[in-house]
């Protein structure tokens, strides 16, 4: 077994719950089950998509790191902004564009996805990506730091974002988050993804906190000092070929 592959088993190995791992090592791993899911749940549209696939490919061949959604939370996405009939999204780190295919796919025809992104290089990728898939809302790649597009951001002209999803790096996620509310829809949603991080987030954590760590505990103090004034908010923990991690959802209240 290459060091690659026992790493990966170390990684799904320590994502299933210890009394699993200790009274049942033969017990399925979450990269197994994600992997029934997605053979029995991936829609021909979205994660079933070979352009989608193809953008992944593209990605790889470009040698930008494989830190994108997996299909089943792609077509978690779409689904919420289906559900709520978004018409306006906004992500936050956009990659080789794999989310950003999920957000335009489940968006109406006069709907609109904006995305920002850092790096020239995943921004050129992205944008083959979305013309290789035929996405239409295209989607607008703003290329440049998060946070300084954000705040230069003004609202779309039919109106705020309904949904935001930040998956940019963490050490600016507060910032991120407090610019979002000011573009969002009351009773819009923000999902910041990563924000679990296999239990680095709590204090108590025998690691030193990264960055990362410490700008996820930033927000979290930010939330809990809110006291509910401005946002609803939950956090879910996942596991699955993404390891241990989650996300937290938002809804705006005022
Ligand atoms: C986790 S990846 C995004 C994955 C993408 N949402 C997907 O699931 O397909 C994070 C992206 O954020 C970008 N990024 C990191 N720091 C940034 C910053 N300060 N401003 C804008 N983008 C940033 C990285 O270059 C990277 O492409």
């Amino acid at each position: 077994m290459s060091s690659v592959s026992r790493n990966q088993d170390k990684i799904k190995d320590d994502a299933l719950p210890v009394e699993t791992r200790e009274k049942a090592p033969n017990a399925p791993t979450p990269s197994e089950v994600d992997d029934y899911l997605c053979s029995k749940l991936l829609h021909p549209n979205y994660g079933k998509d070979l352009n989608f696939k193809k953008g992944i490919e593209r990605a790889n061949e470009n040698n930008i790191p494989k830190i994108q959604i997996s299909p089943l939370q792609g077509q978690f996405l779409s689904i919420l902004i289906k559900s709520i009939n978004a018409e306006r999204v906004l992500e936050i780190g956009t990659l080789a564009g794999y989310s950003t295919s999920f957000i335009s796919r489940a968006l109406p025809s006069n709907g609109q996805i904006d995305t920002l992104e850092k790096s020239e290089l995943h921004s050129k990728i992205a944008k083959e990506n979305f013309l290789e898939s035929d996405l239409f809302p295209f989607p607008n790649l703003h290329l440049g730091l998060g946070l300084n597009l954000l705040k230069k951001l003004n609202l779309p002209e039919e109106g705020p974002y309904d949904l935001i999803f930040i998956d940019a790096n963490k050490d600016q996620i507060k910032d991120y988050f407090i610019e979002s509310l000011r573009l969002l829809r009351k009773g819009g949603i923000i999902i910041v993804d990563n924000a679990i991080r296999r239990g680095k987030i709590l204090p108590s954590s025998k690691d030193d906190p990264t960055i990362d760590v410490e700008g996820l505990r930033d927000l979290y103090d930010w939330i809990e000092n809110d006291n509910g004034k401005t946002v609803l908010t939950s956090g879910i923990q996942t596991v699955g070929e993404k390891s241990w991690d989650g996300f937290i959802i938002a809804t705006k209240l005022i």
